[in-house]
């Protein structure tokens, strides 16, 4: 990749490159009482995921962003013989793309070379606490071996060796890339803390990267999270990819989450504005709670005036305009709003902007930094009606992924979201129709317009993520 490969100044902008991470066996090892450990809802079914779920979401990406590996191919690529092959990223078949990356992939790359390997295979084993005896096992794999019991943390024998990283198909949460520089995070969960250190590792070692080495950012603990006498959440630095949002060419989105802390906030907002990446950080502080654990699971952006959000988080219902009298009296004395939001800007630090609610500042966002003379509208989960709202941003509703100003992934399970974008004018189509009319040539990408594609999902939200989550941007084209 040369260096305009990596490039991302917003949300919308035709996608052209992106990191992902297809749902390996780990997924099947998944067991009930294990299951929250591991931060999924429930046990999923792998060959459903994978075969009726996930390749979908490979093939559409591919038809998109890569279409001469697929486009007029797809009788063969998924007859019984080819076996998936263009699906597994072990397999000579693979179909390899370098616009729809996979992270298996390029794990295995850098293990082709010895020093890196033996580095790896180290702070594998001391993060997973192996023995020496294991550690030399590991270290005599080939590289395409490895990589894979990297991450599925099991031998081809079925010996398990440490854990799995079933999250690791939500490869937003690695990292972000703002501007022309790659932020890493620090994961929150314990369960995601190798996913950290091998994509650091591919971030650092592959070719791939070379350009953008001096590029990457990273943030540490400080001493004050060292000498506290007991841990204290908001010195400790946790930084996850679904509460940053590069939402326009000089203004980052920053949640202050269950994931990500305060500090961790303070030391990118320092970070940043020191090198001057960045003009404008807002910072969206939303409850510590499962249920929203990272800004991406209560709002993304479909189009310069049009974002996908949850309606609590609205000012109108904090307001309670419609309830009765005593009611609003009673809820307005409640001096804790859902969410807090502040903007620093780079040349004015000492007066922040504060918003009252998320429409504000999103309305704000669609024609201050966007130019937008359009009306700014909103869709909402489940079409605002309660108890569809939370149900549906339960299954992810707002997490939705744009390929392109318009043209969004979303979980063909969530109905009155759907209706919602109905009618807002948006045309809903299966991604299995979709992907007959374009085989067809009855339809281009490029055609599409203002269009909700709704993807397969019954096992996929199990693991408590949508489209946005599932996809780390590497490049899209600027918005005009
Ligand atoms: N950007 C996101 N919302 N990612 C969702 C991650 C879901 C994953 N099971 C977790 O709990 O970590």
């Amino acid at each position: 990749m040369n260096s305009d490969s990596i490039h991302i100044t917003s949300e919308i902008g035709t996608l052209r490159r992106l990191l992902v991470h297809s749902p390996d066996s780990s997924l099947g090892k998944v067991v009930p009482s294990k299951a929250q450990d591991w931060l999924f809802e429930d046990i999923v079914h792998l060959d459903t995921i994978r075969k009726k779920e996930y390749d979908y979401y490979t093939r559409i990406l591919l038809y998109f962003l890569d279409p001469d590996k697929i486009a007029g191919k797809l009788t063969e690529i998924d007859s019984e013989t080819s076996n998936r092959n263009f699906y597994k990223p072990d397999n000579a078949g693979f179909h390899a793309s370098d616009k729809v990356i996979e992270l298996q992939w390029l794990l295995a790359d850098i293990l082709r070379d010895d020093t890196i390997k033996i580095k790896l295979v180290a702070s594998v084993c001391a993060v997973e606490f192996c023995s020496y005896d294991t550690q030399k096992c590991l270290f005599d794999l080939e590289p395409i071996a490895l990589s894979k019991v990297l991450i599925s943390g099991t031998l081809k024998d079925g010996r398990m060796l440490f854990a799995p990283i079933p999250n690791f198909i939500f490869t937003r949460d690695i990292g972000v890339v703002i501007n022309d520089h790659i932020l890493l995070n620090r994961p929150a969960k314990k369960a995601r803390t190798r996913e950290a250190l091998l994509t650091k590792y591919i971030f650092f070692n592959h070719t791939l990267f070379e350009a953008f080495r001096n590029t990457i950012l990273e943030i540490e603990d400080t001493s004050h999270h060292f000498l506290m006498p007991k841990e204290s959440d908001d010195k400790k630095v946790t930084l996850e990819g679904g509460d940053l949002m590069m939402i326009s060419a000089r203004h980052l989105l920053i949640g202050v989450s269950e994931r990500t802390t305060v500090e961790a906030a303070h030391q990118v907002i320092n970070l940043l504005f020191e090198k001057k990446i960045v003009d404008k950080i807002t910072v969206i502080r939303i409850p510590k709670k499962r249920d929203y654990m990272h800004i991406d699971t209560v709002f993304t952006q479909v189009k310069r005036n049009v974002w996908v959000m949850l309606g609590n988080f609205s000012r109108k219902s904090i307001r309670k305009e419609d309830a009765d009298p005593v009611e609003r009296i009673l809820e307005s004395k409640k001096k804790d709003d859902p969410i807090k939001i502040t903007q620093f800007l780079r040349n004015d630090l000492e007066h922040p902007l504060h918003f009252d609610g998320l429409e504000e500042l999103l309305i704000n966002i669609s024609e201050t930094d966007l130019k937008c003379k359009e009306k700014v509208t909103f869709i909402y989960s489940g079409n605002n009606e309660f108890p569809y709202d939370v149900r549906e941003q339960w299954t992810d509703s707002c997490n939705v992924l744009a390929l392109r100003e318009g043209v969004v992934l979303g979980y063909d399970r969530n109905d009155k979201t759907t209706d919602a974008f109905r009618a807002q004018g948006f045309h809903v189509i299966h991604v299995h129709s979709l992907l007959e009319d374009l085989e067809a040539k009855r339809v281009r990408t490029e055609d599409l317009k203002d269009t909700l594609i709704l993807m397969p999902s019954a096992e996929l939200s199990r693991a408590r993520g949508g489209f946005h989550c599932m996809s780390m941007p590497l490049l899209r084209d600027n918005l005009e």
